[in-house]
């Protein structure tokens, strides 16, 4: 952690350095003014986590908490090679695809008695076991399955040898700090610990780390040990799809010979400089995005819900791009295989 530069920093510095993805202040602004007035008008709330989406826990208890340890320790790479080869779960008569499959995958899992999200079920997992946990009701497995099973065996004995085979009892230990806990979790996690070099300096993105804090916030409802006092330290979850969001809104834009790799579906290796960029841009554009709605509601002379900060931005961002995914998926997506997001 010494000497790396956190993801607030690492996005303003990478940003600065950036030669093929730009973030565009006029679309920062404008996405600014569109989000302050939803947020104004309470579209956009910590509330959302759960009403917004049924698969989400709806308690927020131990359970609850140990559930979005799961499903964030699991939580990426959903993405297919084609529209037509989507891993798809169906549950409850709803079909899912993307990380929504994943958790109905897990929710049915939980139905029929397994103890999924139990650290002592999970560390000892086979991978036949997992295979039948996460099975696709299309003719398309999950990806990377083995790297699955790997993380969670490695997750799984981590939480019962030091926390009693409870997520609890990481977060007691961060005493309502999101700053804490995001620290005990990439030094305890090893598969946590998404970072890469950009221009000799190392920089981390943390993305699972700080979606799981956010996850949490949300599964608790901002309350007793969910009640971070420093959320506003969390920055958005640099992902694949809320570049896609920011490029649609104008508020990034990308060189012609990125954008020339991505409509050739060209494959990344988490590291590459260009997909360093493209998710240090989506870090900072979001910080600007925030600052820019504090100011407006400073401005304004509004009083400003504790919730304005890059976690609901970063909602919004992405329920918005699974809902328009057609406008969306103009710009494609990079493309990436990792454990990381
Ligand atoms: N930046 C950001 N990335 C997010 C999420 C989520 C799920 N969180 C939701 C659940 C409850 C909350 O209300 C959130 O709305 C998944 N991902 C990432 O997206 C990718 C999957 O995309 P697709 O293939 O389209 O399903 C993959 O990298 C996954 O790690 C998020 O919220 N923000």
């Amino acid at each position: 952690m010494s000497g790396t530069l956190q993801p607030r920093e690492a996005g303003k510095f990478i940003t600065e350095n950036s030669k093929d993805v730009f973030v565009e202040p006029d679309g920062v602004k404008k996405l600014a003014e569109k989000l302050y007035e939803k947020i104004d008008h309470n579209e956009i709330t910590l509330a959302g986590w759960k009403a917004l989406h049924e698969l989400n826990p709806q308690s927020s208890g131990e359970d609850a908490v140990n559930w979005v340890f799961f499903a964030d320790t699991l939580n990426f790479s959903f993405w297919s090679e084609s529209d037509d080869k989507k891993y798809l779960v169906k549950y409850k008569g709803k079909e899912y695809s993307g990380y929504w499959s994943f958790c109905a995958a897990m929710n049915r899992a939980l139905d029929e008695g397994i103890p999924l999200t139990s650290a002592s079920y999970y560390s000892n997992i086979t991978l036949d076991q997992l295979k039948y946990v996460l099975r696709s009701d299309s003719d398309f497995p999950i990806p990377m399955i083995e790297e699955r099973l790997e993380v969670l065996h490695q997750t799984g004995r981590i939480l019962v040898e030091k926390y009693g085979g409870s997520f609890f009892n990481v977060l007691k230990q961060s005493e309502k700090s999101a700053v804490k806990l995001l620290q005990l979790v990439v030094e305890n996690f090893p598969s946590y610990r998404d970072e890469a070099i950009f221009q000799g300096v190392q920089v981390a993105f943390y993305k699972r780390a700080q979606i799981l804090i956010g996850d949490l916030w949300g599964a608790l409802e901002g309350k007793d040990d969910g009640c971070f006092h420093d959320i506003r330290q969390i920055t958005m979850f640099a992902d694949y799809r809320i570049p896609q969001a920011l490029v649609h809104f104008g508020a990034m834009r990308y060189s012609e010979k990125l954008l020339n790799k991505l409509n050739e579906g060209w494959l990344f290796q988490n590291g590459d400089l260009e997909e360093v960029e493209l998710r240090g841009c989506s870090i900072w554009a979001v910080e600007l995005i925030c600052e820019q709605i504090r100011e407006l509601f400073e401005k304004n002379g509004k009083k400003m819900s504790n919730d304005v900060n890059p976690i609901l931005i970063d909602h919004f961002l992405w329920d918005y791009a699974r809902d328009y995914r057609e406008e969306i998926n103009v710009v494609p997506f990079h493309r990436v295989r990792c454990i990381y997001y």
